[in-house]
C-alpha cells in the first residue's frame, strides 16, 4: 500500500514529509468528499497537469510584482491562449471544471471573462425567450460577444427598488429609452464593464405610461463588435483601483436616452407587449436569479478561499520552528503550540463545513432552476433564505478564517509572498457583492419571522425550519450522550435558534401592538433579527456537516471527518454559548465539558493537520504562495522571490541620489557646525 498522503515526494522538507507520514486517511479520497465525487476529484488533478505542461500559460511572474494594467493585460493573455485549448483541457459544460482551470490558470484577481460566465450567461439562460438565446446566448457561449451583468448604481446597490436608471416604453417606436438622469444613477461596479465587455445585462427601473413596474432586465450594446469604441449615447469606463480584484476591470455606465428595440427587454417571464401592455411574471422575483445564481455557488468558492489560506498557514506552521516547550528539546514546529492549534483548526473544519453546505445549496438551486423553466415558482422563497444566510454568514466566517491564517505565519504572513493577503481581499468582497450581508440576513429574517408567526399561531413549519415546531428540551444533555452521537449538540443549536428567532419575534410584535409602524419597529428590532438569522444559518451548516459524515462509508474517512466534525460542533457552541446560558439551557458544568472536548479534539486533528490541508489537493500553481509551498522548502524560495522585486534592479535608486543623500548632506553639514 503507497502512501495515504498522495501529496509526499522525495526532496521534501523532512518536517513536512514527517506530517504526511502520519495521515490516517487517504487524501484522495478525501477530496472526493471536498468535490463530491472521485471523478470530479479526479479531474481536477488531471487538469492540472495538462495546465502545468502549456509553458504560456504559467505566470510570467509572481502575480504581486504586477502593476494593475500588467495584470489587467496577463489576465487577457491567458484568456486568449486557454481559448484554444479549452475543448482539451475541461468539459466546457462543467461549471467546477471551469472554475477549477480558472483558478489554476489566471487566480482569484479575475478576467475578462469572468462577469460574463457567472452572471451573464446565467442571467440569459434563466430569462430570455428562445428567440432572444438564438440571438446572444448561443454567440455568448460561444464567446463572439462578451457580456456583464450591470445593476449597481453609484447610489444604489441594495435597494433595487430605487434603481435610477430608467427604461421608458415608448410605444410609437416600440423602443425602450434607457437613460442615466443623474450621477448617482451611473451603473457603477459591475464586474468588466469597464473595458472588456461590448454588450451588458442592464437592469433599469420599468416605466410604462408614466406608472413604476420596478427593476426589469435589458440587453444593451456597449460596444462595436469590431473597433471595440463604445457607442453613441454610451460612456463607459473603469472605476479604479480597489482592495484587490484588480485585474478586473469594474466599470461605469452612463446611458444618455439610449434606444433600444423592445424586444431586447428579457422576457422569458415578464412581457411589455406591443401596445404597451404589462404582463407579470409568474414570481415577482424571477428577475433576481443571476443573483441567486452566484449566491448559491457563493459557499463553495468560500471554502476555496478559507481552505487555500489554511493550506499555506498549516504546512508553513509544520516547517516553521520557534521556542521551546521542553526547554531540554530542540525548537518546536509552531503547530505544536496549543494556541496556533485553536487558531488554525477550527477553521479548517468550517471549510469542510462550508463545503458541504454548499454542495446541499447547489442541489436545491438546481431544483429550483429547472421548476422556474416550468414557470413552478414554490421553492423559490426557500431557496432565496437559505442562500441570504448562507452567504453572509459563510463570508463573514470565512473573513475571519483567512486574517487568522494570516496572523498564524507571524511576519511572513504579512508579505505578498504569503499570497494570503490577496485572498483575503478577494474573499471580503463576498461580504459586500451579490447583497450587502446584513441586507442579505434581514431577508432571511423576514422568512424566519414568518415562520414563527405560525408557529404561534399553533400551525405546524416544515423544511429548513421545522425545527421550530419540533418539542424542545428545558436543559441540553450535551454531556449525557454517548461519544459520537451528534443529536445532542444539534438540539441544542436547535434550541439556541429557536429561542433567539422567538425573542426578535416577541419584539416585533411587541413594538408593532404599541403602534409603531411595521418598518420602524423593523429596524428597531433589526440587530435582533439578524442574530436569529445567523443563528438559524449556522444551525443549517452544522446540520449538513453532520449529515455529510453520518453518510459517508470509508471507515478512514468516516472517522477524520468525524473529528473534525467533532471540534467544529465544540468550537462553535463555545461561539454562542451565551445564547444557551441565559436562559439555563446549557450550565458552568457543561461548558466546563464543551471545552475540555474542544481542546481534546485540537490534539485528535493535529497529527492529521497537513492532510486535512493536502486533502484539497491546491497545486502551487494556484496558491501562488511561497509560505505554501508543498514541498515545504520556504526560506530559499522566500529569498528568490524577494529578488522579483523591481527595487533590487540597482544597488543604488535614484531617489538616493535626489532626496536621501541632499538629506544626510544637510545633516552632516549642520551636526559640524
Ligand atoms: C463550481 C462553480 C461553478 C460556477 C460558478 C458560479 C458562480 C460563481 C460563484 C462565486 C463568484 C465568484 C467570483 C465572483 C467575483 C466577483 C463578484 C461578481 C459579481 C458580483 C455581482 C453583483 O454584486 S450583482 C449585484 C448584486 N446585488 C444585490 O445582491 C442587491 C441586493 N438586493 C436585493 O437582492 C433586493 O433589493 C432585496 C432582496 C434586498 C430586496 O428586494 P425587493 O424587491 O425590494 O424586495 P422586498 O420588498 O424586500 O421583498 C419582497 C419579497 O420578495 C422576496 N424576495 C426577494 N428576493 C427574492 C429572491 N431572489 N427570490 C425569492 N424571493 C425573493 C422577499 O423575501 C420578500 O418576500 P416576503 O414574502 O417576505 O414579502
Ligand atoms: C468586488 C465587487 C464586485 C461587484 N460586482 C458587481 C457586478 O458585477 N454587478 C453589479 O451590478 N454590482 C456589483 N457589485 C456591487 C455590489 O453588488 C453592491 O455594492 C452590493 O450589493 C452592496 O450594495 P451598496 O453598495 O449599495 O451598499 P449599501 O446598501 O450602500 O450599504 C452600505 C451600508 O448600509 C447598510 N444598509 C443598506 N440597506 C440597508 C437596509 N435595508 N437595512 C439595514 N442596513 C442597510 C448596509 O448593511 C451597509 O452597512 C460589486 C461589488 C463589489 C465590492
Amino acid at each position: 500500500m503507497g502512501n495515504l498522503n498522495k501529496e509526499i515526494r522525495d526532496g521534501d522538507h523532512p518536517d513536512i514529509t514527517e506530517e504526511r507520514l502520519k495521515s490516517t486517511f487517504d487524501t484522495h479520497k478525501m477530496a472526493a468528499q471536498i468535490y463530491n465525487s472521485q471523478r470530479a476529484a479526479d479531474r481536477r488533478n488531471e487538469i492540472t497537469s495538462a495546465v502545468l505542461k502549456i509553458p504560456e500559460l504559467q505566470d510570467i511572474k509572481p502575480l504581486p510584482f504586477l502593476s494593475r494594467e500588467e495584470k489587467v493585460e496577463e489576465a487577457a493573455r491567458k484568456i486568449g491562449i486557454l481559448s484554444e485549448h479549452l475543448y482539451d483541457l475541461v468539459n466546457v459544460n462543467d461549471g467546477a471544471e471551469l472554475y477549477h482551470l480558472n483558478n489554476v490558470v489566471i487566480g482569484g484577481e479575475g478576467n475578462p471573462l469572468a462577469l460574463h460566465g457567472v452572471m451573464f450567461i446565467p442571467v440569459l439562460q434563466a430569462q430570455a425567450t428562445d428567440e432572444q438565446k438564438k440571438k446572444w446566448l448561443y454567440r455568448a457561449m460561444k464567446r463572439e460577444i462578451i457580456g456583464t451583468y450591470a445593476q449597481t448604481e453609484m447610489g444604489h446597490g441594495s435597494n433595487l427598488r430605487k434603481l435610477e436608471t430608467t427604461a421608458t416604453y415608448d410605444k410609437a417606436t416600440e423602443e425602450f429609452v434607457l437613460n442615466s438622469p443623474t450621477t448617482t444613477s451611473m451603473k457603477w461596479w459591475p464586474g468588466n464593464l469597464g473595458k472588456s465587455t461590448n454588450y451588458a445585462v442592464v437592469v433599469a427601473t420599468l416605466i410604462i405610461n408614466e406608472k413604476d413596474y420596478g427593476p426589469h432586465s435589458f440587453m444593451v450594446q456597449l460596444r462595436d463588435e469590431n473597433t471595440h469604441k463604445p457607442l453613441p449615447n454610451i460612456e463607459v469606463g473603469d472605476i479604479g483601483p480597489k482592495m484587490a480584484y484588480n485585474a478586473t476591470d469594474n466599470g461605469f455606465l452612463k446611458l444618455n436616452h439610449l434606444r433600444i428595440p423592445r424586444t431586447n427587454m428579457l422576457m422569458k417571464h415578464v412581457k411589455v407587449e406591443k401596445d404597451g401592455t404589462y404582463i407579470k411574471p409568474p414570481h415577482a422575483k424571477m428577475s433576481y436569479s443571476a443573483m441567486v445564481h452566484v449566491r448559491a455557488h457563493m459557499n463553495n468558492t468560500m471554502a476555496y478561499f478559507l481552505a487555500s489560506s489554511l493550506t499555506i498557514a498549516v504546512r508553513y506552521s509544520s516547517i516553521r520552528r520557534q521556542g521551546h516547550i521542553n526547554p531540554k528539546e530542540p525548537e518546536v514546529k509552531v503547530l505544536e503550540y496549543q494556541t496556533q492549534q485553536h487558531r488554525l483548526f477550527p477553521h479548517i473544519a468550517r471549510a469542510y463545513a462550508f463545503s458541504f453546505a454548499g454542495a446541499e445549496t447547489v442541489r436545491l438551486y438546481e431544483k429550483v432552476k429547472k421548476d422556474m423553466e416550468s414557470g413552478e415558482t414554490e421553492l423559490m422563497a426557500d431557496l432565496h433564505a437559505l442562500t441570504s444566510g448562507l452567504k453572509s454568514v459563510v463570508t463573514y466566517l470565512t473573513m475571519q478564517g483567512i486574517e487568522q491564517a494570516r496572523q498564524s505565519c507571524g511576519g511572513h504572513g504579512y508579505s505578498m509572498a504569503s499570497y494570503i493577503s490577496e485572498i483575503y481581499g478577494i474573499a471580503i468582497g463576498g461580504c459586500t457583492y451579490e447583497g450587502e450581508n446584513m441586507v442579505m440576513l434581514l431577508q432571511l429574517a423576514r422568512y424566519l419571522m414568518k415562520a414563527a408567526k405560525a408557529v404561534k399561531e399553533g400551525k405546524k413549519v416544515e423544511g429548513l425550519v421545522g425545527y421550530l415546531s419540533a418539542p424542545d428540551n428545558r436543559h441540553s444533555l450535551i454531556d449525557r450522550t454517548p461519544e459520537k452521537s451528534y443529536d445532542t449538540y444539534l438540539k441544542t443549536f436547535e434550541h439556541i435558534a429557536r429561542q433567539q428567532i422567538f425573542r426578535a419575534f416577541d419584539k416585533l410584535e411587541k413594538m408593532l401592538t404599541s403602534g409603531l409602524p411595521h418598518s420602524e419597529a423593523w429596524n428597531k428590532c433589526s440587530v435582533e433579527l439578524t442574530r436569529a438569522s445567523r443563528l438559524h444559518t449556522r444551525l443549517f451548516i452544522a446540520q449538513a456537516f453532520a449529515r455529510r459524515v453520518h453518510d459517508v462509508v470509508d471507515f478512514h474517512i468516516k472517522e477524520a471527518l468525524d473529528d473534525l466534525l467533532h471540534l467544529h460542533l465544540n468550537y462553535e457552541l463555545l461561539d454562542v454559548a451565551s445564547y444557551a446560558l441565559e436562559d439555563g439551557h446549557l450550565c458552568g458544568e457543561q461548558m466546563n465539558f464543551i471545552r475540555s472536548e474542544l481542546y481534546r479534539s485540537l490534539g485528535k486533528i493535529r497529527p492529521n493537520a497537513v492532510s486535512y490541508v493536502d486533502a484539497w489537493e491546491l497545486s502551487d500553481m494556484e496558491l501562488r504562495s511561497v509560505l505554501g509551498r508543498r514541498d515545504g522548502h520556504v526560506y530559499e524560495n522566500l529569498y528568490k522571490w524577494a529578488q522579483n522585486s523591481s527595487l533590487n534592479r540597482t544597488d543604488v535608486l535614484p531617489v538616493f541620489e535626489k532626496y536621501l543623500k541632499p538629506l544626510m548632506m544637510s545633516a552632516r553639514k549642520n551636526s559640524k557646525l
